[in-house]
């Protein structure tokens, strides 16, 4: 009989991280489904950057990784950006400051079609209007919520099977979370996966499905998006002894 269960687009099993000797994540195992948003919830320290490095291939890791069926554990970070897993880093690390709007979007589309790019910029315009009107702009000379924008659009650019975004809110005036929040949920309702580090609770309240919790870079808790609409029960369920500096480590806004 033919084996009809769906391709998961993102899973990873006993994922670990590493920097040279010092193992910061153990024995991770996560999945997202289509159109899925997964909150990875911790706070500072709690090895949410270092497990998306390790999916994305720019921190050292070890253990299963899987997109859409494919096996990404020996493959360079490059090459996983290749086969469709796109990676925002935390503080937009994927944009070029002295490069204009355009020419970071240009870069972006060169891994599409020459036919599908202009159809693709417009559909980065679309969701990130205000890009248009910065398109020669040097990308160092925009706000910090444009400059998270074209980082999107630039991950966006590529058609990717998965997104992993690094703290996107991190950094950024309460304004910005509003089109963000809209961005993600019109991508995630386009079919893309979506894997977010994320310290601010509220802002996972907004768009999460699901949520996991990293405390000293193991998962310990998981649950429904739903769930986090009430952050100071999650801090008391998986952070009780540390509550004040645990609070303030999880914003709130
Ligand atoms: N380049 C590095 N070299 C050595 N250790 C590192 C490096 N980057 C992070 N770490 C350590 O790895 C652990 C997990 O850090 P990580 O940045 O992944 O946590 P995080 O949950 O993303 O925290 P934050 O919200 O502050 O970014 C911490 O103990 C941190 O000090």
């Amino acid at each position: 009989m033919r084996d009809v269960t769906p391709t998961v687009p993102l899973e990873c099993s006993g994922l670990s991280a590493r920097y040279g000797p010092i193992q910061v994540c153990f024995d991770v195992s996560l999945s997202a489904m289509p159109g899925e948003i997964v909150a990875v919830l911790g706070p500072n320290g709690a090895g949410k950057s270092s497990l998306l490095g390790a999916l994305a291939g720019t921190v050292s890791g070890q253990g299963e990784i899987k997109l859409c069926g494919m096996n990404l554990a020996p493959l360079a970070a490059h090459v996983r950006a290749q086969r469709g897993l796109a990676y925002v880093p935390e503080i937009r690390g994927n944009i070029f400051a002295i490069l204009s709007v355009d020419e970071n979007l240009q870069l972006a589309l060169h891994s599409l079609p020459r036919s599908e790019r202009a159809a693709m910029k417009e559909t980065v315009f679309d969701l990130f209007p205000i890009l248009k009107s910065r398109i020669s702009t040097d990308a160092g000379m925009l706000s910090g919520g444009e400059q998270q924008m074209l980082a999107i659009a630039m991950a966006v650019s590529r058609k990717p099977k998965a997104l992993l975004l690094d703290e996107p809110t991190q950094g950024l005036a309460p304004a910005i979370f509003d089109i963000l929040e809209e961005t993600f949920t019109k991508l995630s309702q386009s079919g893309l996966p979506i894997l977010m580090a994320e310290q601010n609770i509220s802002f996972g309240a907004r768009i999460a499905h699901h949520y996991l919790v990293l405390s000293g870079g193991r998962l310990v808790g998981s649950g429904e998006g739903h769930e986090l609409r009430n952050a100071g029960i999650i801090v008391e369920r998986y952070f009780p002894k540390d509550l004040n500096g645990t609070e303030e480590a999880f914003a709130t806004v």
